[in-house]
């Protein structure tokens, strides 16, 4: 489910807390709306075509052998639809689904009793499984591989395992962080789902569907220019899309224009590639501070006020993929195009200048 950044974000400074449109977090009301989003079946899903025609076989071939299918692992940065695509799991298995996280697991014992109580054929959906306690990973290795558990009996060297069965279920593992992951626990998945950032065109899809379920008028410049600034996350833009629904109202007749989205999207600070005051922050320290780098993680997030986890995965991989930042062995450095965004040059002995050069991406398009 949608947790931890806001939380993280919450717990730190606060400096992004307030104006950050774009995070991957959100009130309970906004989790609600988002709950309402999800599209609820493999075929309304627009977007991630390999991972969507992969987990489309593997749950035809299991539920046409009347089986459980394999464990199912989803990996990819926050708000691209891994929860979304555990709920489908579990729709089009025709299964009922039982939701836990990482974080909320934090002993073998709370592991037992979740598994303990699961019934044939449900979906375990375990969120942010590499924040789970060591000692309930190695229960959840054997729980998947042998449908057992050891319930520990006693202290001590008088503590006895009692083995009890379980009837086959299928986990759905979700990860910001699959580097993270203990090989053991990776090896027990028998399919990974990578996803990977939207198209312009997937999220302009889901643009035009949320907005439909929200019974909002929006042209097609609009959906372009809001598509184009989500940077490739479906839950940035039906965020965006909510935010500019807001303007639309109080500034004109509610119709989603061209106009109204551009000008929305200048309030909440969300710039003509896609970032926002956390990402240009990151930038600007990395140029500014540090002459382009490198530098290590941990200082570019005290210099930005933030936990490390999540520049890393909230921040990051979206510069990367913008081809903003490069990740390297010694630290972060910025690319020739982080200068350009910034208006800055780069000073003339800075590493990142002496790189190869990429081009500036263009609103809506993502580099190569
Ligand atoms: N392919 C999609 N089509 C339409 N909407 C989507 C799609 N993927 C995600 N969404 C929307 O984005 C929101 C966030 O998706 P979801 O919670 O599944 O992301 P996530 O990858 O699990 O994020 P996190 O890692 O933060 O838990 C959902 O509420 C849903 O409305």
């Amino acid at each position: 489910m949608t947790k931890g950044y806001a939380s993280e974000l919450r717990e730190g400074d606060g400096d992004f807390e307030s104006s950050r449109v774009l995070d991957n977090a959100g009130s309970d009301d906004e989790r609600v709306v988002e709950a309402a989003l999800r599209p609820r079946r493999l075929a309304e899903f627009p977007g991630q075509p390999r991972v969507r025609d992969q987990l489309d076989l593997v749950l035809q071939a299991a539920k046409g052998r009347g089986a459980a299918p394999d464990h199912i692992l989803l990996s990819g940065p926050p708000g691209l639809g891994k929860t979304t695509l555990a709920m489908i799991v579990a729709a089009e298995l025709e299964r009922p689904i039982r939701v836990t996280s990482g974080p909320a697991i934090q002993h073998a014992g709370d592991l037992a009793a979740v598994l303990s109580s699961l019934d044939e054929g449900e979906v375990l959906f375990l969120d942010e499984i590499h924040r789970m306690a060591r000692a309930a990973e190695e229960m959840l290795y054997l729980a998947m591989e042998d449908f057992r558990v050891d319930v520990i009996v006693g202290k001590g060297p008088g503590a006895t395992a009692i083995p009890l069965e379980l009837p086959p279920f299928t986990v759905v593992g979700a990860t910001t962080r699959d580097g993270l992951l203990p090989a053991p626990l990776r090896d027990r998945f028998g399919f990974t789902g990578r996803l990977d950032f939207y198209d312009p065109a997937d999220l302009a899809l889901i643009l035009r569907r949320s907005a439909s379920l929200l019974g909002v008028e929006i042209d097609h410049d609009a959906v372009v220019e809001i598509a184009g600034r989500s940077r490739g996350t479906p839950r940035i833009a039906n965020r965006l899309l909510r935010r500019v629904r807001d303007w639309a109202q109080i500034h004109g007749d509610g119709r989603i224009d061209h106009a109204a989205a551009a000008a929305a999207l200048e309030l909440f600070d969300v710039d003509p590639v896609g970032l926002d005051r956390l990402d240009r922050a990151v930038l600007e320290a990395l140029c500014r501070k540090y002459a382009g780098g490198p530098v290590g993680i941990t200082t570019l997030a005290v210099a930005v006020g933030e936990e490390p986890d999540t520049v890393e995965t909230v921040a990051e991989p979206y510069l990367v993929r913008q081809g903003f930042l490069e990740r390297t062995p010694r630290g972060r450095l910025a690319r020739p195009a982080a200068w350009a965004h910034l208006g800055l040059t780069p000073p003339a002995s800075s590493t990142a200048q002496a790189m190869l050069p990429m081009e500036e991406p263009t609103p809506g398009r993502f580099a190569p």
